[in-house]
């Protein structure tokens, strides 16, 4: 006899929207925590799908805010989504995300850049590097402030295969401020390469997937310029998928302050 299955797929309830969220719990943005929202839960889903198939996935989501990418994430028929934020006012309000998908949001009340994620999801999720990639993502709408010591510190992680990857090839969906953005991805002779591109190119594929207009973020950001030169799109956001290289050999590029541009062919698979 045939086993019919049954595809169970999860959807919030109905919740005040998140506009409602920030009044209700009085949200005004803070410069220091660099926050500037997103409202609109159509751009938060199409963020959400840019990440994959979600389906079953354990998902760690950096400065969740007021929740409007968390919402996507629920949604999105994961196991388990595990958020990390500094401001203790938005905990409220991300209670009540949880209270409305019980046993699936974990809130953590702390800072992304000391959080200890490697023991956060079960051991049975681990993959070999050269294996497919883990059911493991880190996707964020990254605090500005701290956007380019995380991404480092990541990178690190990668060479190590610790942090994060300690899963194995943990993929990545974030959003940057253009700047970073373009440093990330700046190719050899851009006004734009520096040491960020040498190691990001070198460790993971980079790749350019949506740029957001600031006039989608509340309040809009204030966008740094880094050169005299005026800027494009002064006001766009870009996000992007980083999926880690296979690289076979063994090591890393060892602590950031003394990294000094070790350039090598890749040695992936
Ligand atoms: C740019 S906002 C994004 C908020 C929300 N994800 C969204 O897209 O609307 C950055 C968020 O990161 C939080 N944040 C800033 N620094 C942080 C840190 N070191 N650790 C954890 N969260 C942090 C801020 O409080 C804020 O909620």
């Amino acid at each position: 006899m045939a086993v019919s299955g049954t595809l169970s797929t999860f959807r919030l309830p109905p919740l005040p929207t998140i506009r409602e969220i920030i009044k209700l719990f009085r949200l005004q943005a803070v410069k220091q925590l660099s926050q500037n929202f997103l409202l609109d839960l159509r751009l938060t889903d199409k963020i959400v799908r840019k990440a994959g198939d979600l389906t079953n996935a354990y998902v760690y989501e950096v400065g969740p805010g007021p929740g409007g990418i968390t919402r996507s994430i629920l949604n999105a028929n994961v196991t388990e989504l595990l958020v990390v934020e500094k401001d203790s006012r938005f905990i409220p309000g991300l209670q009540m995300l949880s209270d409305a998908a019980p046993g699936k949001l974990r809130i953590v009340h702390g800072d992304v850049l000391t959080y200890k994620i490697e023991r956060a999801f079960p051991e049975s999720l681990k993959r070999r590097w050269e294996d497919d990639p883990p059911n493991v993502h880190i996707i964020g709408n990254l605090p500005f402030s701290v956007s380019t010591p995380l991404i480092i510190k990541w990178l690190e992680n990668v060479s190590c295969k610790d942090g994060p990857f300690v899963y194995g090839r943990t993929q990545m969906t974030l959003t940057f401020q253009k700047e970073v953005a373009e440093r990330l991805t700046a190719s050899t002779g851009s006004k734009q390469r520096s040491r960020l591109s040498v190691m990001a190119q070198y460790l993971c594929n980079v790749q350019h997937i949506l740029t957001i207009p600031g006039r989608a973020f509340v309040p809009k950001p204030e966008t740094e310029c880094l050169s005299s030169q005026k800027p494009e799109e002064p006001d766009n956001m870009r996000i992007f998928k980083g999926t880690t290289r296979q690289h076979k050999e063994r090591g890393g590029l060892g602590a950031r302050s003394t990294w000094t541009g070790r350039v090598r062919p890749h040695l992936c698979q």
